[in-house]
């Protein structure tokens, strides 16, 4: 999938169609034919030597597509057998239906019997306009015709799964779809919860749409590193120094890990300040990284006034008594910084004293417990509005309250700006990397962004960046990853994004 990419929602992608009929660009029955003739390319493409499918048709547009696919299929020579689950509603699905011409059998006991013979099975039943759960019956019989080995093809989303939140609407099990064939862009249910999963390969077809322009404020893209800008070279000092608190004796691992991180995204200097008595400690484990006392915020401050020191990493391993203690002076020196671990946690309690101290060149990036302690009343919404609120609006929520960037780290990592800009590092498809939860792996996370900021990225390009970075740097090792290496993998994914 090209990066960067926009991924809309349901309402935008209507809103898109609905522009490009009324501008007389197309209209709605050239673009249901366009997807369905695009549609069963794909499927023609991936399993050249199939030539026996089923398809299941809902009654609205996506339903529309599987009688077009059903067309362009039997043109090529396939047994096609068409199974309506309900009579097609709207004009374009009703001419769709005529113009296939072929058999209809209604949904029955036959129909599983059918699907033993059948070597695809295309899900057409509904897509972006679903509107209540999946039928349990219907949920099973898609769950058995994947059990049974025959591949499962989604037209535009897999039905039952919500286009909005990649959850399932409603209490149904639903099996993971082969390919999923969609239209013009990703939809935030194909990289969002289990979205990424249950969409299986997914591929955007071109149904010769105009670019959608979405206002600032509501543009989603995948998150992806920006090759041009991470490569261009220079001086040590013009890529900035980056100060990384670390904790007392035995607690300095963390900080340790982030600062690595930090270095091998090209920050030019890093220290590392802690407390005197863990200075043996660290020095001990650093070479390429520098070391500094900083017994207590006066330090801090007195530091901060070489404005060459232009980035902060805040949290891992500091402990809760030396965050709340530093974190003030920290951020009154109006530096960018990371807010992980510890400088999130110190602040359960007291989320609003937080808050006020952040500016907008912060970017605070929470595992769901963390978020869930300075958020509850999203985290609530995440759980209670299921599946309306996702994660991204939970994302996107927080950071305007706290005014700065927000990533809510998970296997789809989301990342808001208080304007609304967001971006998603989905752990699905070329970049997938199951292993990422491994205990440090965080820290590093934190160091990448903070290594970024000192490099003079914005905040959402850094965490966005950061995020696939460490996500690269994960898939590229595979499986028996600890966090220590990661840092050392990042040359490589360099390397690779050339
Ligand atoms: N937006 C676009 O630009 C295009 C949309 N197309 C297709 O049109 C679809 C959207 O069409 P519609 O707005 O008609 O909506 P859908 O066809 O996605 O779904 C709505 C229909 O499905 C039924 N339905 C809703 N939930 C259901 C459930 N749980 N079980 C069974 N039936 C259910 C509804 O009663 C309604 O008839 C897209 O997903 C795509 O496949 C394409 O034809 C091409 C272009
Ligand atoms: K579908």
């Amino acid at each position: 999938m090209a990066n960067p990419c926009e991924i809309l929602t349901p309402d935008q992608m209507r809103r898109v169609e609905d522009a490009a009929i009324a501008g007389d660009a197309t209209t709605a029955t050239a673009l249901m034919e366009a997807a369905g003739q695009a549609a069963a390319e794909r499927i023609a493409t991936h399993w050249p030597d199939a030539e026996n499918a089923l398809i299941l048709c809902g009654s609205g547009n996506n339903g529309g597509d599987g009688y077009v696919i059903a067309r362009h299929l039997a043109a090529r020579g396939w047994q096609v057998r068409v199974v309506a689950l309900a009579l097609p509603s709207g004009p374009q699905a009703q001419a769709a239906a005529r113009a296939w011409g072929g058999p209809v059998v209604p949904l029955g006991g036959p129909v599983l019997a059918a699907g033993q013979g059948v070597d695809i099975c295309i899900d057409a039943i509904c897509g972006i306009g679903l509107n209540r759960p999946l039928a349990a019956d219907l949920a099973g019989l898609l769950r058995a015709i994947a059990a049974a080995g025959v591949p499962l093809v989604a037209v535009d989303i897999l039905s039952g799964l919500c286009a909005a939140s990649g959850r399932a609407l409603g209490d149904v099990e639903l099996p993971a779809a082969d390919l999923t064939v969609s239209f013009h862009r990703p939809k935030l249910g194909h990289v969002l919860a289990q979205g990424g999963q249950l969409s299986g390969r997914l591929e955007i077809c071109d149904i010769r749409l105009e670019p959608y322009q979405p206002a600032a404020g509501a543009c989603v893209t995948l998150a992806h590193a920006d090759a041009g800008v991470l490569k261009r070279q220079g001086h040590k000092y013009s890529h900035g120094h980056l100060l990384v608190l670390a904790g007392g004796p035995g607690r300095g691992g963390a900080a340790r890990l982030a600062a690595r991180g930090a270095l091998r995204v090209g920050a030019g200097l890093v220290t590392v300040g802690c407390p005197a008595d863990a200075l043996a400690e660290n020095a001990a484990r650093l070479d390429a990284i520098m070391l500094r006392a900083l017994p207590d915020a006066a330090a801090l401050t007195q530091m901060l006034r070489d404005r060459r020191l232009n980035a902060i990493c805040l949290g891992p391993g500091l402990g809760h008594d030396l965050a709340r203690a530093m974190l003030p002076a920290a951020l009154a020196a109006g530096r960018a910084t990371v807010l992980d671990a510890d400088a999130l946690g110190a602040f359960s309690e007291t989320p609003d004293t937080l808050f006020a101290a952040l500016h907008d060149r912060c970017v605070l990036t929470p595992h769901d417990g963390e978020f869930a302690r300075l958020f509850p009343d999203l985290a609530r919404r995440m759980d209670r509005d299921r599946p309306g609120f996702s994660r991204l609006e939970a994302a996107r929520a927080a950071a305007q309250r706290a005014g700065a960037v927000v990533l809510l780290k998970g296997p789809d990592t989301v990342i808001a700006a208080p304007d609304g800009q967001a971006r998603i590092a989905a752990a699905t498809g070329e970049n997938a990397a199951p292993w990422l939860a491994t205990a440090g792996s965080g820290d590093v996370l934190a160091g990448i962004i903070a290594g970024l900021l000192a490099r003079g990225q914005p905040p959402l390009a850094a965490a966005a960046s950061g995020a696939w970075l460490h996500a690269e740097a994960a898939r590229r090792f595979g499986p028996g990853l600890i966090a220590e290496d990661l840092p050392d993998q990042l040359p490589a994914v360099f390397r690779g994004i050339g």
